[in-house]
């Protein structure tokens, strides 16, 4: 059976507002949207949804009342074997090493070892936006030590085992996405760090966890540039006195954007890593 992309291009305040839409729509279904720039000095975005060929007719009826025009691909057959083992492989990340359980004879004696088995969850370390958290959040951890972490957006459960690792300490790690925080939990208790790591259901800060366990002096999120942005002031009232808050999920040409969110909330630039074409900011 194939699979399909219907996609809609627009400004990027249109395809903004589609996406919200669409979540609405789609999310609780598990059908994957995702949006991205295609020229940015012309302003042109684009929305795409991913769906298996038998549902094309329900998510036509779905998105039609949404008056916009989609066009449609027969996604490309993949080798999902030879995916999957490219995805297999381990990552470094400063004194990270990021790896499947088949790899853990590669794990030098000065290494944070952490193992991930690459599922349905994002975080596997093969992505600049996780690898340079890492990186970040190992920078961080030798400049100061921390009392309590959120990790907004956990995924796989990457970061919140990272940060863990490096100290004793309590973690929050949420995610929007319940199939997440099921893969995040297996993989805190196969790395022996899930007593001290509170894992939670919860779309961006609306849930009594966050008040439970902050303030944070150490909250890293990887989501995406646009709900960062909108969760700048969530971040700031969970935030300890003088805490670190790390970013990523953005692209380079979104920083300024990022950045001038936070600043009007308060937050200092103190540095940006940049791996291919995806930026992680620490502001304080
Ligand atoms: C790019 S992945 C990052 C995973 C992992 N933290 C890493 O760095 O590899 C982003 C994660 O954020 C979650 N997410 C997206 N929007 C969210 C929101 N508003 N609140 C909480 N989690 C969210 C997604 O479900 C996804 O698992």
């Amino acid at each position: 059976m194939s699979q399909l992309r219907l996609f809609a291009t627009g400004s990027e305040a249109e395809i903004a507002d589609l996406f919200d839409r669409m979540s609405g729509l789609f999310e609780d279904d598990g059908y994957a949207l995702s949006t991205r720039e295609r020229d940015e000095a012309r302003d042109i975005w684009e929305i795409s949804i991913y769906f298996a060929e038998e549902d094309e007719e329900t998510v036509r009826k779905r998105l039609d009342p949404l008056g916009a025009e989609f066009e449609r691909e027969v996604l490309p057959e993949i080798d999902w074997v030879a995916k999957s083992l490219e995805g297999l492989s381990p990552v470094r990340a400063g004194r990270f090493l990021v790896h499947g359980s088949h790899d853990r004879e590669r794990v030098r004696p000065c290494d944070v070892a952490i193992e991930i088995e690459a599922g349905q969850a994002f975080g596997t370390g093969h992505h600049g936006t996780t690898a340079g958290c890492l990186e970040m959040i190992e920078a961080e951890h030798k400049r100061r030590r921390f009392v309590r972490a959120l990790d907004l957006g956990t995924g796989s459960g990457v970061l919140a085992i990272a940060i863990r690792k490096l100290q004793p300490m309590r973690v929050l790690a949420t995610d929007i996405d319940p199939i997440a925080t099921r893969v995040a939990k297996r993989n805190l208790r196969d790395n022996a760090v899930i007593h001290d790591v509170r894992v939670e259901t919860a779309a961006g800060f609306h849930a009594p966890c966050f008040a439970e366990e902050g303030p944070f002096d150490l909250v890293v999120a990887n989501i995406l540039a646009r709900p960062l942005m909108r969760m700048a002031p969530a971040i700031r009232n969970h935030l300890a006195p003088h805490g670190s808050v790390v970013l990523s999920g953005i692209l380079a040409s979104q920083r300024w954007k990022v950045l001038a969110a936070f600043n009007a909330q308060g937050f200092a630039h103190r540095r940006t890593l940049w791996r291919g074409e995806w930026v992680t900011l620490l502001l304080q």
